[in-house]
């Protein structure tokens, strides 16, 4: 019996896009292509025009140049505003209105919308902040009520520009965890600006952007084997010895030590030949810092 793999649906396509403030070039050129049911994380330096990126994706200031759409719908329309749900890095709720009345007063905007508020509020734990006023709230359980603000309507495509920033660990997991139990249930779109090397690695697909360009586009696994790769450094006792077994493979000599670039499983097998002529060894996975640095010779904070 053959396999059917489903092919994704192609949701939002973005071509040629630029932006200037006052003649400078802040977003050059950016194409992108995002599939329905994808995390896509937007992953660069303070200042590299993510922000602006999403705010001209989620309709807020107009492109210079460039073609934004999602679903054949530009970003001026109703309907594609309708489609997407936006969680900004500085709140836009009310800090004099509870929780419970910024939550529906933003469920009254949307007429058509899937009553699931009870099932978020539960989702992102905000039954004992129900009736507290916003403004009085950690960061935290701030993020926590914006998201559900973002998700009121059900939209396909949630922006989320850097949502953990400044968040402790638990609020993070907690935020993350609810995230993907929600991408399993439905086919939830999202696109993340990120400064988070750990949450750009839950992504199916990364967008590297520096300086208003996008620098690498690809997925994690793929950026990991080109720009990033897994490290086995040896303390030889015998450096004649050590040649003649890494023939075959790809290494560096940097003074007393031998830097071998090996995948996990392969380290085991050259470990137990080397054992012999090694008096200690480490091994290093390549993260996502080594592939921005490899790409820019910077990091990314
Ligand atoms: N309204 C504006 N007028 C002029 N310059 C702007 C405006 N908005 C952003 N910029 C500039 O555009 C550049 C990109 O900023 P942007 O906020 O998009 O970057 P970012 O990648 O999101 O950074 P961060 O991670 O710090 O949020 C910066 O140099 C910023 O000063």
């Amino acid at each position: 019996m053959s396999v059917v793999k489903e092919v994704s649906k192609m949701l939002l396509t973005v071509k040629d896009l630029t932006k200037k403030f006052n003649h400078k070039i802040v977003v050059n050129n950016i194409n992108l292509s995002i599939n329905q049911g994808d995390l896509v994380a937007f992953l660069g330096p303070n200042g590299a025009g993510k922000s602006t990126t999403i705010n001209m994706l989620t309709g807020i200031i107009p492109p210079t140049t460039g073609i934004i759409k999602l679903d054949g719908l530009q970003p001026s329309s109703t309907q594609y505003h309708q489609k997407i749900g936006v969680v900004f890095q500085n709140s836009v709720l009310d800090n004099e209105l509870t929780v419970k009345e910024n939550l529906l007063s933003r469920q009254k905007m949307y007429r058509n919308s899937v009553d699931k508020l009870d099932d978020w509020i539960d989702k992102f734990a905000l039954q004992s902040i129900l009736n507290q006023k916003y403004g009085v709230l950690s960061g935290g359980q701030k993020r926590r009520v914006d998201i559900v603000r973002a998700l009121i309507h059900d939209p396909e495509l949630l922006f989320l520009d850097e949502p953990t920033t400044g968040l402790d660990i638990q609020t993070r997991k907690l935020i993350w965890k609810v995230l993907s139990d929600l991408r399993k249930e439905t086919k939830l779109t999202i696109v993340l600006t990120t400064h988070y090397l750990e949450e750009a690695e839950l992504a199916d697909f990364v967008y590297v952007i520096d300086h208003g360009q996008v620098i690498a586009a690809d997925t994690v696994n793929n950026l990991k084997q080109n720009f990033a790769q897994d490290v086995l450094t040896i303390y030889p006792s015998d450096m004649m010895k050590i040649s003649q077994i890494l023939s075959d493979y790809k290494y560096q000599i940097d003074g007393q030590q031998v830097a071998i670039f090996v995948q996990q499983y392969q380290a085991i097998d050259l470990l137990n030949k080397l054992k012999p002529v090694i008096n200690s060894f480490e091994y290093r996975r390549g993260n996502m810092d080594d592939i921005f640095l490899n790409l820019t010779g910077k990091g990314v904070e």
